[in-house]
């Protein structure tokens, strides 16, 4: 019998998620059956979906979310003892999976992909669900030409780094907004942005129109609200907005307003569309490989927010939800 722990979410999230939400149950798993595996844990991920989709979920639950762990015991085939997989059973140290149940990409499991010596905990972050969400939801819907004005919000965060990054690969001049004057510098300093602002500290408009004076292209929004209704506003004709996120409004209880768009979206024919990124999930290998490419040759930097510890998890999504983080927030088991 193994021992197990994993955090259950007992209550309605009122704002920013409480340490009383949660319990952490331990209990003993069951030998595994035919078809299953079991899985040790190491690396588990905490994102903003896991406060927005929150209220489609009927309490109690079982905290979900992404992890990369090592099969210590298997009845599949496909993945023997020593592999290494992606999966999607939350917040656990270990778990039982059997993957023959996979209804959405969600529930899907994958081996982790062949990182080259990179950390695993990648697999998560640069090379997972964010990687394919930076890859996919800029390179598909922005459509990116050398030249062009990009402008990205949650810049210094998992996926807008990385959006940022590869923006700039393909030729662009890039943008980005961020919580605080040490992720600026870290965005002009080190990844190369050629503009970074602290969304808190300036005025977005007159910081766009100075840094971007022939206007956008590209803005790749993983905020919502006011600030993009700004941003939006400084666009040029036939610009194209990737809709990612909305982390300005997951805590609120309110409802937040935002200036109006449809006269900037009707007088320059701005095309606008939301994501999921599993609509691309049979493509995210793809991605994964050029990911991987491109942070082996240098191209790409994949920083990453380390909490260590299985009892601080909560911890480290309060703190990704208030900006503590630089890069992708990991927690290692
Ligand atoms: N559509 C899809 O399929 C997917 C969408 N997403 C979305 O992408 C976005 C970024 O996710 P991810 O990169 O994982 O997370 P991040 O690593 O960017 O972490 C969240 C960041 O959000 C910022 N933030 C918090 N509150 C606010 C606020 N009120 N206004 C502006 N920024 C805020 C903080 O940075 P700061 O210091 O800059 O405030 C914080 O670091 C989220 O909206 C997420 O939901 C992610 C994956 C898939
Ligand atoms: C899969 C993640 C979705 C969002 C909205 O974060």
């Amino acid at each position: 019998m193994v021992k197990a722990r994993k955090y259950v979410v007992k209550n309605r999230f009122q704002g920013i998620p409480k340490r009383d939400d949660f319990e952490i149950v331990e209990y003993e798993l069951p030998p595994i059956k035919n078809g299953e595996i079991l899985v040790k844990v190491e690396w588990v991920s905490v994102d903003p979906y896991l406060r927005a989709y929150h209220s489609n979920y009927t309490l109690p639950y079982d905290q979900f979310g992404y992890q990369v762990g090592i099969v210590e015991d298997s009845k599949d085939p496909r993945y023997p003892v020593g592999a290494k997989v992606v999966a999607h059973k939350g917040w656990c140290d270990y778990c039982i999976i059997n993957s023959a149940n996979a209804t959405d990409f969600f529930s899907k499991v994958y081996k982790l992909p062949n990182l080259k010596g990179l950390s695993q905990s990648l697999g998560v972050g640069a090379v997972g669900m964010p990687g394919a969400t930076a890859y996919f939801g800029f390179l598909n819907l922005c459509k990116p030409k050398a030249g062009e004005t990009v402008v990205v919000t949650g810049a210094a965060g998992a996926v807008g780094s990385l959006v940022g990054q590869i923006a700039k690969i393909k030729g662009c001049r890039v943008i980005g907004f961020a919580g605080s004057d040490d992720k600026v510098k870290w965005l002009e300093q080190d990844l190369g942005f050629d503009k970074a602002f602290n969304y808190k500290t300036v005025d977005v408009t007159s910081a766009l129109k100075s840094a971007a004076p022939n206007g956008v292209d590209c803005y790749f929004d993983n905020v919502g609200g006011e600030i993009s209704s700004l941003i939006i506003n400084q666009m040029n004709d036939f610009g194209r907005v990737s809709v990612c996120g909305s982390i300005s409004s997951y805590n609120d209880v309110n409802n937040p307003t935002a200036t109006i768009l449809q006269p900037a979206l009707i007088g320059k024919q701005i095309r606008v569309e939301g994501f999921i990124v599993g609509r691309w999930y049979d493509n995210w290998s793809e991605a994964f490989g050029e990911l991987t490419k491109w942070i082996k040759n240098g191209q790409l930097k994949a920083r990453e927010h380390v909490t260590e510890g299985f009892e601080n998890i909560y911890d480290a999504f309060i703190g990704m939800l208030q900006g503590e983080n630089v890069g992708k927030a990991v927690i290692k088991i």
